[in-house]
């Protein structure tokens, strides 16, 4: 069986925290974790089955100091892949407290991506469970992917990549 390539980015923080808590509960012999700011189009060839970790750093809020450039940059090879049989699941890391009105707003830059390439994207999520006023992330009443707030909901992120896991096997197929 190929493996899963975990692409994830920024690093150090929450989002490769996640991606290593995904990578416990797929099993470490089936994925492969890649930060983004270290890939390019020829990595991302490498795999059927992706999963996206990202973070939302909204543009309004942008200080230089924390500006994320990792998937601006990584965006620009999407255009050079051929996507056909790909499949791609998200997660997004975000704070729902401090920022409601653009709460995982990301899931829709990296969709909004992909939506004119013969990707398929996998792992939507329901609402429920969520708090916040407005997101980006949701299309027909879906999260894009797996929102994840390791900001103020720390405890519920095991029980949210599990299930989302759970569902995602079925997706993926294997
Ligand atoms: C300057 C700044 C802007 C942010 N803007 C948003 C936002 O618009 N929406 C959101 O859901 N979270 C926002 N967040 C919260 C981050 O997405 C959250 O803290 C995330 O866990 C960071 O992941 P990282 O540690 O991997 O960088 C922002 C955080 C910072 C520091």
């Amino acid at each position: 069986m190929s493996k899963i390539g975990i692409f994830y980015g920024p690093e150090l923080g929450s989002v490769e925290k996640v991606a290593h808590v995904i990578e416990q509960k797929l099993g470490a012999d089936k994925v492969e974790l890649i930060a983004v700011k270290k890939a390019d189009e020829s990595v991302l060839e490498r795999f059927d089955k992706l999963i996206f970790g990202m973070s939302t750093i909204g543009k309004t809020n942008w200080d230089s100091e924390y500006k994320d450039t990792d998937w601006d940059e990584f965006a620009t090879c999407f255009g050079k892949v051929n996507w056909e049989g790909k499949k791609i699941a998200m997660y997004c890391l975000g704070d729902h407290i401090q920022y409601p009105q653009h709460f995982v707003d990301a899931l829709g830059w990296v969709y909004d991506r992909l939506e004119n390439t013969a990707a398929e994207v996998v792992g939507f999520c329901s609402t429920e469970g969520y708090t916040y006023e407005e997101s980006e992330g949701i299309k027909d009443g879906q999260f894009l992917g797996l929102p994840v707030d390791e900001d103020n909901e720390a405890d519920k992120t095991d029980v949210r990549v599990e299930n989302w896991i759970n569902r995602l096997i079925n997706e993926f197929g294997f």
